[in-house]
């Protein structure tokens, strides 16, 4: 079973194997962007079409290196300030590429890169009018989490972390949360470093991760992406095993019971 889970991820009605989606920014070239999204095991790939090359045939462009018919497409709104610019861009993304099921993302400020999630929940409900199937990036906030739920969220996206931080996540606590009265799936989104961060988001009981930086910047992306596709998978089969629980002495591991 290498690279499989038993049981589907399900996001708006579409099942993928794989729950660890990766994104397609800061790379050294497409080509290496494509060797790690296929070493990560990936069947999701994040798009800023506000950034990445997507229509100019006299450029390098991303799908002559990840086939659309490899990898679902998730058009995101990386660079949007406010609700209208989020809808502008996703609706461009939508015609030019036929993508409904896409990621909202609208920031607060080029220093944290925090979800504003007032003007986060307004382009929500214009897309969702709109006929979209909106994966959310917002804050670690269950109340916030919950309000973008109610409102038609095909995917809660917490961040784990600023974007591009690579701190793990700052606050599990709520995350866990979220989780608990989430009815559509979780995703850390943003702020994974590392293997290790991947892995504890699973074992919160996330349903899958988003990550970017952590494999485009590592010092051998390819193998990061490979760890990343690992620790996803051991996150999510500790998660389903079940964890002992802690004790506060030590307990043997030969129990002494019959002992002669
Ligand atoms: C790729 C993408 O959608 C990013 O906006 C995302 O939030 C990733 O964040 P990291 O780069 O911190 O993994």
């Amino acid at each position: 079973m290498d690279g499989e889970l038993p049981e589907p991820l399900v996001i708006a009605g579409r099942s993928f194997t794989s729950r660890l989606i990766v994104g397609t920014g800061k790379y050294d070239s497409y080509a290496q962007n494509a060797a790690a999204a296929e070493a990560a095991g990936a069947e999701i790939v994040t798009v800023a079409v506000r950034r990445v090359n997507l229509t100019d045939k006299s450029q390098p462009m991303l799908v002559d290196y990840l086939s659309p018919e490899r990898f679902t497409f998730l058009p995101n709104t990386a660079g949007c300030y406010t609700g209208e610019d989020a809808v502008r861009t996703l609706r461009l993304a939508r015609e030019a590429g036929g993508w409904n099921l896409v990621k909202l993302e609208v920031l607060s400020d080029p220093k944290t890169l925090y979800p504003d999630m007032i003007e986060t929940l307004r382009a929500l409900d214009m897309l969702i009018a709109d006929g979209f199937e909106v994966m959310v990036y917002c804050s670690d906030d269950p109340v916030m989490a919950r309000r973008a739920e109610e409102a038609g969220a095909a995917a809660i996206m917490p961040l784990g972390a600023p974007i591009g931080s690579g701190l793990g996540i700052q606050n599990p606590v709520n995350i866990r949360l979220i989780i608990e009265q989430a009815k559509v799936p979780v995703l850390i989104d943003a702020g994974v470093g590392t293997a290790s961060d991947a892995a504890i988001a699973m074992e919160l009981g996330c349903d899958a991760v988003l990550l970017n930086t952590a494999i485009a910047e590592a010092g051998d992306p390819i193998r990061m992406a490979r760890a990343m596709k690992h620790a996803v998978i051991a996150g999510r089969e500790a998660y389903l095993a079940g964890r002992m629980q802690k004790r506060r002495y030590a307990d043997p591991s030969s129990p002494l019971a019959g002992l002669i």
